[in-house]
């Protein structure tokens, strides 16, 4: 059984794939939050911008089977996409908790490719063919390689020197949303002067909350 908090057709905000359409599909739980304010300070990640408790969001709901959520995902691919490879993001929640192999293979068979956002803590089933890695404070990292490693901006106990010699293809630093604004806000002015002073990496904005389309 798959606990899908919601799914959408969208564009990538983030990353190297920023601005490609995607179909998201955001699994509900993560293994360092529980999701409820209350216990967000005490959290081993505390700075989460997502709800990704239960099942009611837009298109999300049980599962039973891996057919029935590639399916369900499928539709949501629009039908007239001419050449464009169809692309689902899995998210959450952590999505490594429910993605499975079957699930990955099925979508590989309809053409899909399958990407993934994950913390670094659980270990992925293989075949996947983008994964970005978002370590969270001092949580160990289980896998430290992957296709971009995308750190969130500022992380005390989590410098970007700690990450910058892992096996990734690129190196991202995306501001810390904390419901402010971002244009002028310190955050950003500290990310933007980061990767000035350290080129290996590079700026990562929050598109799809910027621009609005989400
Ligand atoms: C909500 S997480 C879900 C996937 C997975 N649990 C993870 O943490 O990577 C999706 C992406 O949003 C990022 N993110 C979460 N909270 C954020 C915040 N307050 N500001 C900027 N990025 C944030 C995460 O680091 C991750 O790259
Ligand atoms: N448009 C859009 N792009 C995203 N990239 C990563 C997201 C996430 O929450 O994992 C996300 C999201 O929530 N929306
Ligand atoms: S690991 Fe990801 S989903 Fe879990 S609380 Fe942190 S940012 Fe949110
Ligand atoms: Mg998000």
């Amino acid at each position: 059984m798959y606990h899908v908090k919601e799914a959408f057709y969208t564009l990538q905000g983030e990353g190297a794939q920023a601005g490609r359409a995607s179909v998201f599909c955001r699994f509900s739980g993560c293994n360092l939050w529980s999701g409820r304010e209350i216990d967000r300070a005490s959290a081993k990640c505390s700075f989460c911008d997502t709800d990704f408790i239960g099942t009611d969001g837009i298109n999300g709901g049980r599962f039973n089977t891996p057919h029935e959520l590639a399916d369900h995902l499928k539709a949501l691919w629009p039908v007239h996409a001419g050449r464009a490879t169809p692309y689902v993001v899995f998210t959450g929640g952590e999505p490594l908790l429910q993605l499975d192999t079957p699930l990955i293979e099925l979508l590989h068979s309809d053409g899909f490719e399958v990407a993934v956002e994950r913390n670094g803590t659980v270990i992925p089933p293989p075949g996947i063919d983008w994964l970005c890695v978002s370590p969270k404070g001092t949580n160990p990292l289980v896998v430290t390689r992957g296709d971009e490693l995308k750190l969130v901006f500022p992380q005390s106990v989590a410098p970007p020197d700690q990450f910058a010699n892992l096996d990734f293809n690129h190196f991202f630093l995306q501001p810390m949303d904390q419901g402010i604004a971002h244009k002028n806000h310190a955050t950003v002015q500290a990310t933007v002067a980061y990767c000035m002073a350290n080129p290996q990496w590079r700026l990562s904005l929050q598109t799809h909350k910027i621009a609005g389309f989400e």
